[in-house]
């Protein structure tokens, strides 16, 4: 990764890549999901079971999708107390911030003899998604609570969640002790762009859900992306992202491990500093270099940085957050001295990480709001996941006589301006009646 003057061409260019990156699939990538996902809906289990076998579990049995309570059981004595007192803070934490989300439903008299309202009810199933790497190998832990919590507490009846399983075909017992934690229905082993089609269209084994969410790489997104519209889905959240930007007063060894952070997710993500300070930036690129070295996930992290990662010099802190909200980043870690009074400048941007005491894994594990954020540039126009995804809000309208007589002439001019005379007839076959 080369440090680079803003505003420059070279620059330029390098954003240009990074956005261009999208999503970053090719048009042979989407046909293959549109493969699986009509493969799926065509030959349900056999197909989900014969996906998983060939790239995640080679030993699955064929009739193991689901994961039995007994398996539960055991993986709750495999775990150790400092998890349980982790996942206990967390859930504690992702919930208390998720309940302050709900939305209630309302009723309103705004003009005599007209009751409006809207009313806020659950999906009746939803399906969260957990990543998991191939074979299960990045377990996902906090994703399980990201997910379930905030269906639970919009009151979902029936949450499922899906994950890729390990090689032997077993799912870590971390997962399960925390899907049991969140009360989640099933756990179903099933990876990537197949493990969405099967709670998309349900199979014999896997319940049909009418919303899915969750993070996960490039097939799974491209999946999410497909089944939308047939099935509500939270967002495009995709490989991660971080952008930083620092006046170059916190130590460089934080900027490069918040980088980092996010980099090892996934040779597809994307870690970018920008700072006001050129020295600092030498100082991250060194920092950069040292903390590699020693990182177990070191090629994945290299080739997110080498191919969608960027250190930009900028002269002033204003031309920073201009490059920041042109990406609109998942995360924004404001590595600065007074970052709340940076605030303001702030318009695209999924979670914002302020100070230096606050790095972005906090918001991933603990601190209470969903690290299921939007990526890809969707941060203009989309929200962390919570409550809202897991409800709809049906309209309730209704008239008295009286107030139906003041508004029925409206209504028919305004349908015989559309030309539906049905629209007009059924306003006047009332009116005609008195
Ligand atoms: N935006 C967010 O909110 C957010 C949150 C957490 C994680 N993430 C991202 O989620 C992703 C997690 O990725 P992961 O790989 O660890 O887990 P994953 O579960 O998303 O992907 C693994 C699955 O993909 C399958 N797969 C691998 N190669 C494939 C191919 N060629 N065709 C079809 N399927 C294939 C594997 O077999 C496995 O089932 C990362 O990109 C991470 O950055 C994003
Ligand atoms: N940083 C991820 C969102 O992009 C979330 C996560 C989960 N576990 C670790 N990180
Ligand atoms: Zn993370």
């Amino acid at each position: 990764m080369e440090m680079l003057k803003y505003p420059s061409a070279e620059a330029e260019a390098r954003l240009q890549a990074i956005v261009a990156r999208g999503l970053g699939e090719t048009e042979e990538m989407t046909a293959q999901v549109a493969r699986i996902l009509e493969d799926v809906r065509t030959r349900g289990d056999e197909a989900v079971l014969e996906y998983t076998r060939r790239f995640d579990a080679p030993d699955l049995s064929a009739h193991a999708l689901c994961v039995t309570e007994v398996e539960i059981d055991a993986a709750e004595k495999m775990v150790n107390p400092a998890f349980m007192k982790a996942l206990d803070r967390a859930v504690e934490q992702i919930a208390s911030f998720h309940r302050r989300q709900v939305q209630n439903s309302w009723i309103d008299t705004p003009r005599d003899g007209v009751m409006l309202g809207q009313l806020v009810k659950p999906v009746d199933a939803a399906g969260v998604y957990v990543p998991g790497a191939t074979g299960g190998m990045t377990p996902l832990v906090s994703s399980v609570l990201m997910g379930g919590i905030p269906a639970r507490i919009a009151g979902v009846k029936k949450v499922i969640m899906t994950t890729p399983p390990m090689a032997d075909g077993s799912v870590n017992p971390h997962l399960l002790v925390a899907a049991r934690k969140v009360g989640m229905d099933a756990v179903i082993r099933a990876g990537s762009a197949w493990g969405i089609a099967a709670m998309a269209w349900g199979t014999e084994q896997v319940p049909r859900v009418d919303v899915i969410v969750g993070p996960g790489n490039i097939w799974v997104t491209l999946a999410k992306k497909l089944v939308s519209g047939m099935v509500g889905i939270d967002m495009i959240a995709g490989p991660s992202e971080i952008l930083v930007i620092s006046d170059g007063k916190a130590p460089a060894a934080y900027a490069a491990a918040d980088l980092l952070s996010q980099a090892e997710h996934d040779t597809m993500a994307s870690a970018i500093l920008v700072t006001t300070d050129a020295a600092f930036a030498k100082e991250v690129l060194a920092e950069l270099e040292k903390q590699l070295a020693n990182l177990p996930r070191k090629d994945t992290a290299e080739a997110s940085l080498r191919d969608f990662g960027a250190i930009l010099v900028v002269d002033t802190l204003e031309q920073a957050f201009d490059v920041s909200n042109r990406l609109a980043p998942e995360h924004l870690e404001l590595l600065m001295e007074d970052p709340l009074s940076w605030i303001g400048k702030v318009r695209n941007a999924g979670a914002i990480f302020c100070g230096t005491h606050t790095p972005e894994p906090m918001g991933d594990y603990i601190a209470g709001p969903n690290h299921v954020l939007p990526t890809a540039g969707t941060a203009r126009f989309a929200s962390a996941l919570g409550v809202d995804h897991f409800v709809k809000k049906s309209s309730l309208i209704s008239y008295t006589r009286d107030a139906f007589m003041k508004e029925a002439e409206d209504v028919m001019h305004l349908a015989g301006i559309e030309g539906l005379e049905a629209h007009a007839h059924s306003v006047r076959v009332r009116l005609e009646k008195g």
